[in-house]
This record gives structure tokens, C-alpha cells and sequence, in this order.
């Protein structure tokens, strides 16, 4: 796990490495304009190109100023800066940076409060205005600074933050930010970047190390946690030899309504290619040809849809439900007499999640451990309207502890919160996914997870993983706009069986 840090601790972690690696804080510097510049030169090889560089006066102007050194000394022939000396103060290390441009030779224009912003004939703009320092929205001279320069259209590269966007905390909708093509970030994503307000702001970002103490931010403890490929070949286990099905739960998937029977089908399909060793679908009489057909693998209980069918709620070892479920009389029966049958960790999903909302007096009941998996829609519904994705988050964190279950909350990054006050985000997944059915695939994969002993917590985050990973091998190669839900169910054991290598 790559542990997140707010702009608070990443200003401790700074500190802390600064006096005990021990290095001083200016060639902490050097190392971050020096992993900026490498990752600029693979992606920007071509050394005439303009290249303009926006410092403000703080540490990020500072890196900026770096950056314009080392380009020019990797001869990139055409680096121009502009300081924007918009505040009074500047950091001791942007002035020592300074100091060695001038040393270097390289040109630059300072722009005042008030002055006339200079014309650009560059390709590439690279943005050292502000970075993790900024404390309140743009305004005045820099905001003018920054709508000028979205207005001329040109690449952007930024550096650690594009100039304006929060690293953390609520971000208004309508806030004022240079738009990046590319953020080069230190050390690791800033958890804005993971939020769906920062979309129209980045079009994509790479971290660099600049080796920042990892034994102090593990000892930080961040709840933010961003998960990575090694992470889930550790939890994930290969078969053992002499295992048969029962070995491997059986799941029970409580799904579907006539004319929804494809939200049952998809998410039976998820748990049984997830590796259940049985699958149950309990689901409506008029859609028995249709599971049988399609997935003779699964099993059937019918509703006839007016009584809860007589089950063994024991013999299953997990439940998933909701998935085209509906919300009338007769599903918010089955919901109320799941949860009063079935004491272990269960997936509550789609209309389940929404007769929870409607139905307030069904939350005590919930089996301690359960995964709840809203996209914001459904969230909100069941905690309140939220301004921003951070508010959801603090949301998430407070009601899983109260509730005692992990809400796994569906984005672009996924996010899970767990009972122990954690959040995960999950990295895998792409737009081409954005396509119904893809969360009923979800709820089996989780309940496939839980029936195979898969702690809640640990279900979620390799849950959410593979299904984002089977639908990034499906879409990402030949580059597909759309990866049907179906498919990726089928993709499932592959993915699989690539981490568990
Ligand atoms: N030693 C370190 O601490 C390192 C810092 N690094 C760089 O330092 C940056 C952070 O530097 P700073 O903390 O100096 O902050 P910034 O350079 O982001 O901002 C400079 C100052 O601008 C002011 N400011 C904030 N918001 C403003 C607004 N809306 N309008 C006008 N002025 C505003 C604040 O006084 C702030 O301190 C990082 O993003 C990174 O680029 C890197 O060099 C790595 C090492
Ligand atoms: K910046």
C-alpha cells in the first residue's frame, strides 16, 4: 500500500527527511526538479521545442526555476522562465534557485502585480506558480495569471499540483485551476487527484519519488491508503492441492425481477468466475430458462413473487443482494427477512441499498462486516446530499465505524472505508467500464470473495481490484470504449490467475 498524505504531513515528511536523512532542504529540492526532469525528457524528448516555465516565489517556483536549469543543461535549447512576483515574500530556497539561474544565464521576465501579462510563443508551459502550498482559492493577479494561460490552449505540464487545485479537502466545483495535461507529483498522488472534481483539471499524472522517508510516513499512519499490484498478489492465495468446491464457499446471489433477470445473471456470473465453489441465485420463476440457459454452472431458488422462499440461510457461506431486486413490497420483505435470517458479512447493493435509505429501521439490522457498495447517487441517498467527493469521504469514514461495515463507494478511483477507519483507493478500472451491469458483475466478485473466507476488508479491496483490472486487459490493449459487463465476468479467471502467479 502506498500510504496518502495530506499537504499537512507531506510538510512533515519534508521536514523529517530534511534533518535526519540528513540533506538540505535546497538539494531536496535538486532531487525533485531532477526525477521532474527525468520523467519530462521521456515524455518531451524533442529539445527544440519552446518551453516556458511559471514560477511563483515559493518552493514550487523554486522547483520550477531548477527545472529551467536542468533542462537547459540537458540542452534543451529554447527554456524560457516568467517569475510571477505576486506576494512580497519568497522562500529561501527559490532564491538560492534564483541565484543560479542568473548564474546559468538563462533568460527570464518578472511579472508584477497589475502588469500586462507577457505574450507565450512557447509549446509547452510548465506551471511552478503553486503547488502543496496553496492555502485559499485564486484571486487577483494570480487568478488573472492562470485564466490567461488556460486561455491559450497550450500543453501543460505541472509541477507536483497544478496551480490552484487543493491537494486535499473540499474543492469547490467551479474552482479556478491551470489545467494540466500531464502532473508530474512528488512522492506520491495528492488525494484531490483521485476525486472526480479534479477531472476537468488533469488529464493524467505520473508520481516520482524524490525519497521522502518511508519510515516516517508508514509511522504517520494516514488512513489514506492507495492500493497497489504487490498488495493484492500477497492476498490473494493459490488453490491448494486436494481442494474441491467446498473448499470455496457457496454463495448465494438474492437478485433480479422479471424484468431485470440481467442484473442477477451478471452478478452470478462475477461470483461463480470469481472462484465460488457454488453459486445460488435466488431469483424470479419467469427467469429460470434464462439462468439456465446461460449459466448452467449456477443454481436456482425461485421467488414466486409474493412469499420469501423457504431457504437454509446456514448452508451459505456469503449473500449478496440487491441487483435488480426492486423496490416494492415484496423485495423489501426478502431484504428484511435476509437480514433477519443471516448473522454473517453480507453485499448489499443497488435496490437493496435504496430500500436501506427508505427504510432506516433495516440499518441495525446489518451483519457486522458487510459490504455496502454505493456509486455517489445511491451514497447520498443513504447519508444525505454532499458538496464535494472529501465531504462523502468524511462521511464514509464516520458511518462505517458507526455501523460496522466497510462502504465501498464507487468512483473513478473506488473507495473504500472500512470499519477500523480506513480508506482504501482502488487504482484499476477505466471509462470503457461505464456501462450498466458493471456493478451487479461487483457485488458477485465480493460475495464470491467473502464465501471464500476472504475477511469483509480484504474482500473490498481485492474485489475492487480485479474488477477493475479484468476490465482495464479487456479495454486498454485495443484501446475500447466500451467493455461489456459479461465479458469481463469471463475475463475474471484470467485476471486472476495472472496475480496469483
Ligand atoms: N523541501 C520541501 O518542502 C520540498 C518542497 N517541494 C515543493 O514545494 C512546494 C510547496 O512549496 P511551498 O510550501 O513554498 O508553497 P507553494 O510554492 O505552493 O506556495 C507558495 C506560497 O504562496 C502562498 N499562497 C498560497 N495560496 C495562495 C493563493 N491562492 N494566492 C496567492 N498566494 C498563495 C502561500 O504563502 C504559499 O506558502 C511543493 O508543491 C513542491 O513543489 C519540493 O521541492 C520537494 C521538497
Ligand atoms: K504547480
Amino acid at each position: 500500500m502506498l500510504p496518502l498524505l495530506t499537504a499537512k504531513d507531506i510538510r512533515k515528511a519534508d521536514a523529517y527527511t530534511i534533518k535526519h536523512e540528513p540533506i538540505s532542504s535546497i538539494d531536496l529540492m535538486e532531487r525533485a526538479a531532477k526525477a521532474f526532469v527525468g520523467w519530462f525528457i521521456n515524455h518531451f524528448p524533442d529539445k527544440k521545442q519552446a518551453i516556458t516555465v511559471y514560477c511563483g516565489t515559493g518552493n514550487n517556483g523554486g522547483d520550477g526555476l531548477a527545472i529551467a536549469r536542468m533542462l537547459n543543461e540537458h540542452h534543451y535549447k529554447k527554456i524560457c522562465v516568467v517569475v510571477a512576483r505576486f506576494g512580497k515574500k519568497s522562500t529561501a530556497d527559490f532564491d538560492g534557485n534564483f541565484e543560479r539561474l542568473i548564474t546559468a544565464g538563462i533568460p527570464y521576465t518578472g511579472i508584477n502585480p497589475g502588469d500586462k501579462l507577457p505574450d507565450d510563443k512557447g509549446q509547452i508551459i510548465i506551471d511552478a506558480l503553486l503547488g502543496s502550498g496553496l492555502n485559499k482559492p485564486l484571486a487577483g493577479d494570480y487568478a488573472r495569471l492562470v485564466n490567461h494561460l488556460n486561455d491559450l490552449n497550450k500543453t501543460v505540464v505541472a509541477v507536483d499540483v497544478p496551480t490552484g487545485l487543493f491537494t486535499d479537502g473540499d474543492m469547490p466545483a467551479d474552482a479556478l485551476v491551470l489545467k494540466a495535461g500531464l502532473v508530474i507529483t512528488f512522492q506520491q498522488p495528492k488525494l484531490s487527484f483521485l476525486l472526480p472534481e479534479s477531472g476537468p483539471h488533469i488529464n493524467c499524472w505520473e508520481a516520482v519519488n524524490i525519497g521522502l522517508s518511508g519510515e516516517f510516513i508508514q509511522s504517520l499512519n494516514s488512513p489514506y491508503q492507495f492500493i497497489e499490484e504487490k498488495d493484492i498478489r500477497q492476498l490473494l492465495r493459490p488453490r491448494p492441492r486436494f481442494s474441491n468446491k467446498g473448499t470455496f464457499g457457496h454463495a448465494l446471489i438474492i437478485a433480479g425481477q422479471p424484468e431485470t433477470m440481467g442484473a442477477a445473471l451478471l452478478s452470478a456470473s462475477g461470483c461463480a468466475h470469481a472462484g465460488a465453489g457454488l453459486t445460488t441465485a435466488c431469483i424470479p420463476q419467469s427467469g429460470l430458462v434464462a439462468l439456465n440457459t446461460s449459466q448452467p454452472e449456477v443454481m436456482a431458488i425461485m421467488r414466486d413473487g409474493k412469499k420469501t422462499p423457504e431457504m437454509a440461510w446456514d448452508k451459505f457461506s456469503a449473500i449478496g443482494i440487491g441487483p435488480g431486486l426492486g423496490k416494492d413490497k415484496q423485495a423489501l420483505q426478502l431484504l428484511g427477512n435476509t437480514l433477519k435470517n443471516y448473522q454473517k458479512p453480507m453485499v448489499i447493493d443497488a435496490d437493496a441499498l435504496n430500500l436501506l435509505s427508505a427504510n432506516p429501521k433495516l440499518w441495525k439490522k446489518i451483519p457486522a462486516g458487510s459490504i455496502l457498495t454505493p456509486h455517489m447517487k445511491e451514497f447520498d441517498r443513504l447519508f444525505g446530499g454532499h458538496i464535494s467527493w472529501w465531504s462523502r469521504i468524511q462521511t464514509a469514514i464516520v458511518r462505517a465505524a458507526e455501523y460496522n461495515i466497510n462502504i465501498l463507494l464507487k468512483n473513478n478511483y473506488t473507495i473504500i472505508a472500512t470499519p477500523g477507519g480506513r480508506v482504501y483507493f482502488n487504482p484499476t478500472g477505466n471509462p470503457a467500464m461505464a456501462t450498466g451491469g458493471m456493478g451487479d458483475v461487483l457485488t458477485g466478485i465480493l460475495a464470491s470473495l467473502l464465501a471464500q473466507q476472504h475477511p469483509p476488508e480484504q474482500a473490498c479491496i481485492i474485489g475492487a481490484y480485479i474488477h477493475g483490472k479484468a476490465g482495464d486487459e479487456l479495454a486498454l490493449p485495443s484501446r475500447m470504449t466500451v467493455v461489456m459487463p459479461g465479458k469481463l465476468a469471463q475475463q475474471l479467471p484470467v485476471t486472476i490467475a495472472r496475480l496469483t502467479l
